[in-house]
């Protein structure tokens, strides 16, 4: 039931360019110092939020269906809406990009009711080196699958990170369906 759950071809190669096209149109936020308390040492990321970016509803609209069908085929959690944009981020090897090991439950209103996350490979795989989103479920590492497009949906407390990126660049978009406390 907890176990990662994978939508391949979520998005097709076009939609992926035109995701980052849209969270490239305006600059990019530093992971370390908006909406996000972390310092860089547990996250280096540049960070674009989809609801600040004019022509992405259509995003919203296909994660809506996306997260319903993992919801309904792998979790079944009693999910009631989706509290907070979706966020784009660039994780690039000029600084290393990385995001150690956490859980996307936090202290935040909105974070506190985080139930499952989706993280979608923006990117080829080939366009990078390190960069693997490892999940840990249990007590065994499992690594994301990486083709592009591909979405991985999990419970928001799974521990999770993204590995430094050692070459190239890596752009994932994350969501989170917020809803009751588990019970
Ligand atoms: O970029 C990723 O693959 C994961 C992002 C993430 O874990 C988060 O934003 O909480
Ligand atoms: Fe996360």
């Amino acid at each position: 039931m907890f176990t990662p759950y994978s939508l391949p071809d979520a998005f097709d190669p076009a939609e992926c360019d035109r995701i980052i096209a849209l969270a490239s149109a305006a600059p990019l936020d530093d992971a370390g110092l908006v909406r996000n308390t972390s310092d860089h040492n547990i996250r280096r990321a540049d960070l674009a939020w989809l609801d600040e970016r004019e022509g992405a509803e259509w995003v919203m609209d296909r994660i809506i269906q996306l997260v319903a069908r993992a919801n309904r085929e792998a979790f079944d959690f009693a999910l009631t809406e989706f509290a907070e944009s979706a966020q784009v981020a660039r994780y690039g090897a000029e600084r290393e990009g990385h995001f150690d090991w956490h859980s996307d439950i936090g202290m935040g209103a909105a974070a506190a009711r985080r139930k499952l996350t989706m993280v979608v490979q923006l990117s080829e795989s080939d366009a990078y080196s390190g960069g693997v989103l490892e999940l840990m479920p249990d007590a065994n590492i499992h690594a994301a699958e990486t083709g592009r497009g591909t979405a991985t949906v999990f419970p928001s407390f799974v521990l999770h990170r993204v590995t430094p990126v050692t070459a190239g660049e890596r752009w994932s978009l994350t969501i989170w369906s917020h809803g009751p406390a588990f019970r």
